[in-house]
């Protein structure tokens, strides 16, 4: 463990003032409208964007302040990029055997830490191909063996699966569960369910500006941002998976994912625009039925925001004024489980 990283940026000509500080384990999850800042961030604490006024150290090492600075290869931070950016003329292996070569470990090791990191990203059949003959997912998978084989004390990633298939997100999304476990890292994404199932932390970025900082499940489910408003107000439910149903303050069934096991912890994510709210249980009781007492009502754009307790559903006006929805109200919360996603945590 090389200590807690520590950024002050203060990009004048980009308008990005911020302080933040990682704990040594921590995985930040920055999110942010385009512009907010985010990409900056990486670049210094990469090294990839130099500015004098900003500060980064790692520990007790500076790495960029008024009179240090150490160069990208030499910090210490591995930087995962949207695109692999892979060595096109080496093959995969010996991009993977690239960085610990580098960084003077012998050839011999350094071949035998590629093929350990390629088999735990699941490439180790692509080993004597080059980048130009794999698939964008395999190209990722192949990067972040790249980055994590030169045992970086910090990685970064910038939106990883952005320039990724939507059907080959999922799969690469529990990959990085599994390697960032434990990890220092920074992800920044646009993604909300990468925040969910990948940081302890959530950091909203807006105009250059920390606008809000929070344990992941508190942000997303109760954002004071108008930007983690928009993309999160998530429903979130946590609990322990039992019998193919989520069993916590409440009992959820959803869709689950990636080998959930009786006793794992568990998360139900669900937007409130997928919550109806019934006077009664509807006939023909779907699965996700839950009698609630109505807490607040508030207005979210053209729509009527209903919470009770830390649920809460989006209705028309009509809806809610035919329920006569008033703080006290006793309603059913119905989810189709096809809206339910439910996650290992
Ligand atoms: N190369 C550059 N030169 C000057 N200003 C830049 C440059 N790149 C970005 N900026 C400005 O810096 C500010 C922060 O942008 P940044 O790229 O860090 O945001 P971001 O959160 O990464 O956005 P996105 O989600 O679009 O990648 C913005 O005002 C942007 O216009």
């Amino acid at each position: 463990m090389s200590g807690a990283l520590q950024v002050e940026l203060d990009v004048a000509d980009r308008d990005v003032r911020l302080a933040l500080r990682i704990e040594p384990g921590e995985t930040v999850a920055l999110l942010g409208p385009n512009g907010a800042g985010k990409s900056t961030l990486l670049g210094v604490v990469a090294g990839a964007l130099r500015d004098g006024a900003s500060r980064v150290a790692l520990g007790d090492r500076s790495l960029a302040d008024g009179t240090t600075w150490v160069a990208p290869y030499d910090r210490g931070i591995g930087l995962l990029a949207q695109d692999a950016l892979l060595f096109p003329h080496l093959s995969v292996a010996a991009n993977v055997a690239f960085g610990p070569q580098a960084h003077g470990v012998r050839r011999a090791e350094a071949r035998r830490l590629a093929e350990a990191w390629l088999e735990r990203v699941g490439c180790t059949d692509l080993r004597r191909r080059k980048p130009g003959q794999l698939s964008g997912g395999q190209a990722q998978r192949v990067a972040i063996a790249r980055a994590l084989a030169a045992d970086p004390a910090v990685l970064l990633l910038d939106e990883p699966m952005a320039a990724l298939d939507v059907d080959a997100r999922p799969a690469l999304r529990q990959l990085l569960r599994e390697v960032l476990r434990d990890r220092t890292a920074v992800i920044a994404t646009h993604d909300v369910l990468d925040a969910l199932l990948l940081a302890d932390r959530v950091v909203v970025l807006e105009g250059g500006r920390v606008v809000e900082d929070g344990p992941t499940t508190e942000v997303l489910a109760r954002p004071r941002s108008a930007f983690a408003a928009r993309v999160a107000g998530l429903n979130l439910v946590a609990g322990q998976w039992a019998s193919g149903v989520l069993v916590g303050e409440r009992s959820v069934s959803g869709s689950a994912h990636d080998g959930l096991v009786d006793g794992d912890d568990a998360v139900a994510a669900f937007r409130p625009s997928a919550v109806s709210v019934y006077a009664e249980a509807p006939a023909g009781s779907p699965r996700n039925a839950w009698p609630v007492t109505v807490t607040a009502i508030e207005p979210s754009a053209d729509q009527i925001r209903v919470l009770a307790g830390r649920l809460s559903a989006l209705v028309t006006p009509q809806a809610a004024a035919e329920l006569r929805l008033a703080p006290g109200s006793e309603v059913v919360f119905v989810v189709k489980a096809n809206e339910v996603e439910i996650y290992p945590r």
